[in-house]
């Protein structure tokens, strides 16, 4: 956790390491100024990069197994000379160069491996230019949705224009999710995907399963979908009218298979991406790639350099499922243990109820090299009871990992200068075009045309995370302002219900737009004054980044991403200047939701510098994915610093397990206190003390169950303690 500091010392590329004089080697961390400062032949080197058509990708070339060129720009085209051993001025070998006459590269040896690239702009021989080194790697985001493909949240938004951000500083990168064919006009959006390699076998559930590739090459990433006929029907991608698809677990087993073998079987542009891959893997739908490559792949030498990162994006949602399922996943029977949770008997449904089941995110968290969260302040929920979902002893045993930082978004898609969803376009220089906007809203809804009405918005899921019932409670003392509403959103019935008949009630203040339109989202967010997001909790959240990029005042709840994000309006501050960039409250009530808004409003209709303070700070800020792309190759880097999980760790933990259990190696002194312990309930069953698995006492359960209890008659709502009957989506 904690913000991300300085960078690792710099890693050595494989020539190097391949050197035979070891008398002058200097130390790692030294490596690169040190050859920059004694190697006079070097000259200018960078890496070609060759991804889908080669002649439309720059950086750098990878070569069949992986691996990465390196070229001489200055020297090599030119010249067409074969370098070999490049040597420094005391004659120590500090790389190899491999120039054919063509100018087209080489591999430099192939049996290395060298997926991780190394682009190095050499100072010039003086000392005088000093530029950064950078690293890149072969990436691969493995996620259930990626916009524009898919997208039914801010998964799809962060898997969609991420890997665009980082591919455009020189990494490989591809990103892995279904193709599916809902039966509607979504379809034509995989319309450029074509299909590529040969048809894979997936052994898992019990029998042998068919996936095809498509591939689309993209803005610089390879956008691969894996085609099956369960991603094939109506709905979206987690469920359809009737709730979420019950063959949920099967469909996303089937697609972390498939995102292991991509790298080693596809060829994109001509070349694997090889096994030395860095596996981003995002929420649960992805959360068995991890696994995988620790008891599948590892055990046979395969994936041996690869590192995976888990990306939380909501720990509310972790893919459980019934223990029996375990052997479905195609994972080792001794593998058990990864993935297995034990629900604590309060939890439980019925007498004979054991509480096991399968759990594909703790699986994650157990064997990811690293664990991000899409905000420092959500990195640190996690960790606490009320944030993590029953999962808080084991991200907090992981702390050492667990970083947070926070999304940023696709400033193309998300710009009101350039937006094709909005009737007019404007910019912090000219806001006419808002107002524009707003009318031409009001229009749209049949709301009465006032420009001069405060507008408040709301867009996003219709369910328990993002505070709905708060903003139903509160509607009707809201509606007695002179204010406009408008909602947009899916999901729970009772809510779409309240919204069609809260519209019929209020109609010249009230709409509430069922259902899901990335358009109508964009003139929301341009058309109304305030955007609304009282959610319970918030991992990041996108919505209030684009509001304030559109010049639109969030007012949220102060939790998660949304207070890392919005900065609390002072109007003394600055010698009346003003600071921030909207109203957070805290905690979460109606009566704070109401307060928030009508400072908001106020302020709106009585102080107009003041507000436009506001929206200008707001749309000054930057939120595009570059700091945040910078921050993720911080810990890329610390990634490959580590060894990656291996089965050694996990048998180490499974032997432990054995040694407790085994009474014959418990020394007679500790046995009678161990017995009466037993008999007071303080132990669980074997199983529970694997690795990461929750392990409390009886008591414990009973005083948390007694304390959830509480909370449920103080508050009216159950806390957010063990997550029992997480939903598969
Ligand atoms: N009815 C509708 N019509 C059109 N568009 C709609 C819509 N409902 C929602 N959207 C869009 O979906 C996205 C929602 O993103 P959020 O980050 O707010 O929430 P979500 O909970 O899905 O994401 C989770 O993942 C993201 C990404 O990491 C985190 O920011 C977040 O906190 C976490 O809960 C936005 O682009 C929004 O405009």
């Amino acid at each position: 956790m904690g913000t991300l500091r300085a960078p690792p010392p710099l890693r050595p590329c494989k020539s190097f390491l391949n050197s035979t004089d070891t008398t002058t080697t200097p130390k790692l961390g030294v490596f690169s100024s040190w050859r920059r400062r004694n190697t006079d032949k070097i000259g200018y080197l960078t890496l070609r990069r060759s991804v889908g058509d080669g002649s439309k990708a720059g950086g750098f070339r990878s070569s069949q197994d992986g691996s990465s060129i390196i070229e001489d720009e200055k020297k090599g085209k030119k010249e067409g000379l074969l370098l070999g051993a490049e040597r420094d001025v005391t004659g120590s070998v500090v790389g190899f160069h491999l120039i054919p006459p063509s100018g087209d590269s080489k591999v430099i040896d192939a049996k290395d491996k060298l997926a991780t690239a190394r682009e190095e702009v050499a100072e010039d021989i003086e000392g005088e230019e000093k530029v950064p080194t950078r690293v890149t790697h072969s990436i691969v985001f493995v996620t259930a949705e990626a916009a524009p493909y898919s997208k039914t949240g801010g998964l799809g938004d962060v898997c969609g224009s991420l890997p665009i951000a980082l591919a455009a500083h020189g990494h490989r990168v591809m990103v892995v999710s279904p193709r599916y064919l809902h039966g509607g006009p979504s379809d034509k959006n995989f319309t450029g995907a074509s299909e590529v390699g040969s048809p894979t076998k997936i052994y898992c559930f019990g029998g042998e399963q068919e996936v095809r590739f498509f591939h689309e090459y993209r803005a610089g990433v390879d956008w691969v979908f894996v085609d099956h006929p369960s991603y094939h029907r109506p709905g979206n991608p987690y469920g359809d009218q009737f709730g979420a698809f019950s063959d949920n677990q099967f469909r996303f087993t089937l697609l972390c298979h498939a995102a292991c073998e991509a790298p080693l079987v596809l060829p994109l542009g001509g070349f694997t991406y090889g096994e030395k891959c860095l596996f981003i893997v995002n929420d649960w739908h992805a959360g068995l790639v991890p696994v995988l490559l620790a008891a599948k792949y590892r055990p046979y030498g395969v994936y041996k350099d690869a590192r995976s990162i888990l990306v939380i994006h909501n720990l509310a949602h972790q893919g459980v499922e019934a223990a029996a399922t375990y052997s479905n996943l195609g994972l080792p029977a001794d593998w058990y243990g990864a993935v297995e949770w034990v629900f604590p008997t309060w939890a439980r449904t019925h007498a004979l109820d054991t509480g096991k089941a399968v759990n594909v995110l703790k699986g994650a968290i157990v064997t990811a090299d690293r664990i991000l969260t899409v905000s420092q302040g959500y990195s640190w929920e996690i960790t606490t009871v009320e944030g993590g979902y029953g999962l808080d002893e084991l991200l907090s045993s992981r702390k050492s990992v667990l970083n947070g930082i926070t999304n940023g978004i696709d400033a193309t898609e998300w710009n009101p200068s350039l937006d094709v969803h909005i009737p007019s376009n404007y910019s912090i220089h000219d806001l006419s075009g808002k107002v524009e906007c707003k009318i031409a809203l009001q229009k749209e809804l049949g709301l009465p045309i006032r420009p001069d009405c405060p507008m408040i918005g709301f867009i996003g899921r219709l369910d328990y995370q993002k505070g709905i019932d708060i903003i139903l409670s509160a509607t009707p003392e809201l509606m007695e302002e002179d204010v406009q509403f408008v909602m947009l959103g899916s999901g729970e019935r009772q809510y779409e219900d309240w919204m069609r008949v809260t519209e019929a009630q209020y109609r010249d203040k009230y709409r509430g737009w069922v259902g899901f339109n990335v358009p109508i989202s964009h003139r929301i967010t341009a058309g109304c004054d305030i955007l609304l997001m009282p959610s319970r909790f918030e991992p990041c959240g996108l919505n209030q980044l684009y509001a304030m990029r559109y010049g639109t005042v969030p007012v949220v709840h102060g939790t998660g991403g949304l207070r890392d994000t919005v900065e609390n309006f002072n109007p003394y501050a600055q010698e009346g200047l003003g600071e921030g960039t909207g109203w957070t409250f805290s905690p979460l009530s109606r009566e704070n939701l109401l307060a928030a808004l009508k400072f908001a409003i106020q302020t709106y209709r009585e102080h107009k510098s003041s507000w436009e303070g506001l929206i200008k700070r707001g749309m000054e800020r930057d939120s595009t994915w570059e700091k945040a792309a910078v921050q993720y190759e911080q810990v890329f880097e610390w990634a490959f610093i580590d060894p990656p999980y291996e089965i050694n760790d996990h048998k180490k933990k499974i032997n432990r397990r054995d040694q407790v259990w085994s009474l014959s190696k418990i020394p007679n002194l500790f046995l009678k206190s161990f017995l009466t312990r037993w008999k007071q309930g303080k132990f669980q069953s074997p199983s529970a003390k694997r690795i990461g698995s929750k392990s409390v006492t009886n008591e414990e359960e009973r005083s948390i169950a007694a304390k959830r209890k509480k909370r449920l008659s103080d508050t009216g709502r159950p806390s957010s303690g063990f997550g029992r009957y997480c939903p598969s989506t």
